[in-house]
């Protein structure tokens, strides 16, 4: 009888140069068209990332710097954006949660490519209250206060069984006692100083959207061809090369 033989692994180097992008049908962006202000874009954006059935699109990277200023990247749950910026959470003494005391500067990036288009937002980071911390913490589901109250995020575990064992006691702890508090939960706001929307393209004419805050009167809006100063509420654009 015949072995049936699992087909060799592919190399890497195939798989990879195998992989395509911006190879679907992709949204046209125009720039002209673009509100006055990021926000507004982002949540447009947000609702049709949702509405392409991009997984998870509320999944963003968070780039710090340490105290050295080597950078650092991972991946976060974005908890709100509004007129004060973009929320997330997480605890204070993680390693993020120290670069970010050292440097209170950061980056966010968001990619759907189901619609071929990146975010990119920067600016400084300001802590929120601590009841907007523990409102934070509270909303969300069991799961994610016992993953809270598991803490000492980011520090070394001596073995995966160690993990399982406080991982358990913070699942039983959460359910017992759905008000504990995980006093290092902190909620974090990047408040924008400029924004820059991508829209990908097949030809490769990517279009770049940049917001930049400005100071009232002091730059043109070239994406909209104003020569007569900045948009309403302090942002001035700018379409960059792709
Ligand atoms: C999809 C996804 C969502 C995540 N969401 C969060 C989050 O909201 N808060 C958080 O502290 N860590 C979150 N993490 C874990 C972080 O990526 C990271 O491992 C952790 O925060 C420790 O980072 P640090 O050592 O740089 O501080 C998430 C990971 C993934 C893959």
């Amino acid at each position: 009888m015949a072995t049936m033989n699992a087909p060799a692994p592919r190399p890497f180097s195939s798989l990879l140069h195998a992989q395509r992008v911006w190879d679907t049908e992709l949204p046209d962006f125009d720039p002209a068209t673009a509100p006055p202000a990021p926000l507004t874009l982002f949540h447009a954006w947000f609702a049709d990332a949702v509405a392409a059935g991009q997984p998870e699109p509320h999944a963003m990277t968070l780039a710090t710097a340490d105290a050295d200023g080597l950078p650092d990247v991972r991946t976060l749950l974005l908890h709100g954006a509004d007129e004060r910026g973009f929320h997330f959470a997480s605890h204070a003494t993680s390693a993020k949660g120290h670069q970010l005391a050292d440097r209170p500067y950061a980056a966010l990036g968001f990619y759907w490519p189901s619609l071929g288009r990146q975010v990119r937002v920067r600016g400084p980071v300001t802590r929120c209250t601590p009841a907007e911390s523990h409102a934070d913490l509270h909303a969300r589901s069991t799961g994610a206060l016992a993953a809270a109250l598991t803490g000492a995020q980011s520090g070394v575990v001596e073995s995966v069984a160690a993990l399982h064992r406080a991982a358990d006691a913070a699942w039983e702890r959460a359910q017992a006692e759905p008000d504990a508090e995980a006093p290092t939960w902190t909620r974090y706001v990047v408040e924008p100083a400029e924004a820059e929307f991508f829209q990908g393209d097949a030809r490769r004419r990517h279009i770049r959207l940049r917001y930049r805050r400005t100071v009232a009167g002091t730059a043109p809006d070239a994406a909209s061809g104003s020569q007569t100063g900045p948009q309403a509420g302090g942002w001035t654009r700018e379409l960059l090369w792709p």
